[in-house]
């Protein structure tokens, strides 16, 4: 089975003073997880369409997606967790509890707050997901990355032709994930900033796929405003 889970369980705290989580507020005429949702629904090869959203703001969730007519029958609102890889983990704890868990089974895992991912990116994340086990979507970096270990003085110049930047989605073989998730200490999940990581700190091999730089997340008001720009003359 191919899922898609997309990540919506966020406060997002450095959206600044709004009252809505930021997946929810509008980009164009549409919250930013409705645009995110219909990507997903419009690709044919995923089954079924997890959304991880905070417990409190399901019904809120569902009810939305009824004003915007997302009539799927694939789409599930699933509770998200305290943090982004517990909501990860609570949507494949559902599906094994409620669905059932196969070894060949994969996810799609995406931000909410990505709504330009494109047909082309997801179809990559299937085929590499079912031929490695996972993969990352990435862009080169453009800009020279600086390491600095106490942010005053530069630790390394890493070589910029070998330095992306991680976007989502990540995708994996829905075993191989929960697996080396279940197996992280304490101290290694606290250094985590995405899924990816989990696997490259227990040393398995994450295959790259390419984004786009059009495929931006939304984390500021600045983000918003850049995205509306995008969206301008949709409908
Ligand atoms: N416990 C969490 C935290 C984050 N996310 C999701 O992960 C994506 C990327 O995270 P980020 O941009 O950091 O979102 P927030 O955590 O909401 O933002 P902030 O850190 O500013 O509060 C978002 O779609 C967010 O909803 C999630 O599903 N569950
Ligand atoms: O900014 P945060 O650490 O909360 O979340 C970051 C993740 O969402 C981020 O690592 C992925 O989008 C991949 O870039």
């Amino acid at each position: 089975m191919i899922y898609a889970e997309i990540l919506a369980g966020g406060k997002g705290t450095r959206m600044g003073n709004t009252e809505l989580p930021k997946q929810f507020l509008k980009l164009g005429h549409k919250p930013i997880f409705i645009h995110t949702v219909e990507q997903f629904i419009l690709n044919k090869r995923i089954e079924k369409i997890l959304i991880c959203c905070p417990e409190q703001w399901m019904s809120y969730t569902k009810d939305t997606l009824k004003k915007y007519e997302v009539k799927s029958d694939k789409v599930i609102v699933v509770a998200g967790g305290s943090t982004r890889n517990d909501t990860i983990m609570n949507g494949i704890r559902y599906i094994e509890e409620n669905i059932g868990l196969n070894d060949d089974d994969i996810i799609i895992t995406h931000d909410a707050v990505r709504p330009f991912l494109t047909q082309r990116i997801i179809d990559d994340n299937i085929d590499g997901a079912l031929e490695y086990g996972a993969v990352d979507t990435v862009v080169e970096a453009f800009d020279t990355i600086v390491h600095s270990v106490d942010g005053k003085v530069i630790t390394d110049i890493p070589i910029r032709s070998e330095m992306y930047q991680g976007q989502t989605p990540q995708s994996f073989n829905i075993k191989l994930l929960k697996d080396l998730f279940l197996s992280l200490t304490d101290d290694e999940k606290n250094i985590l900033t995405d899924a990816c990581k989990a696997l490259v700190i227990k040393g398995t091999p994450v295959h790259l796929v390419r984004g786009e730089v059009y495929n931006m997340k939304i984390t500021t008001q600045h983000d918003l405003k850049v995205a509306n720009g995008l969206v301008e003359g949709d409908k």
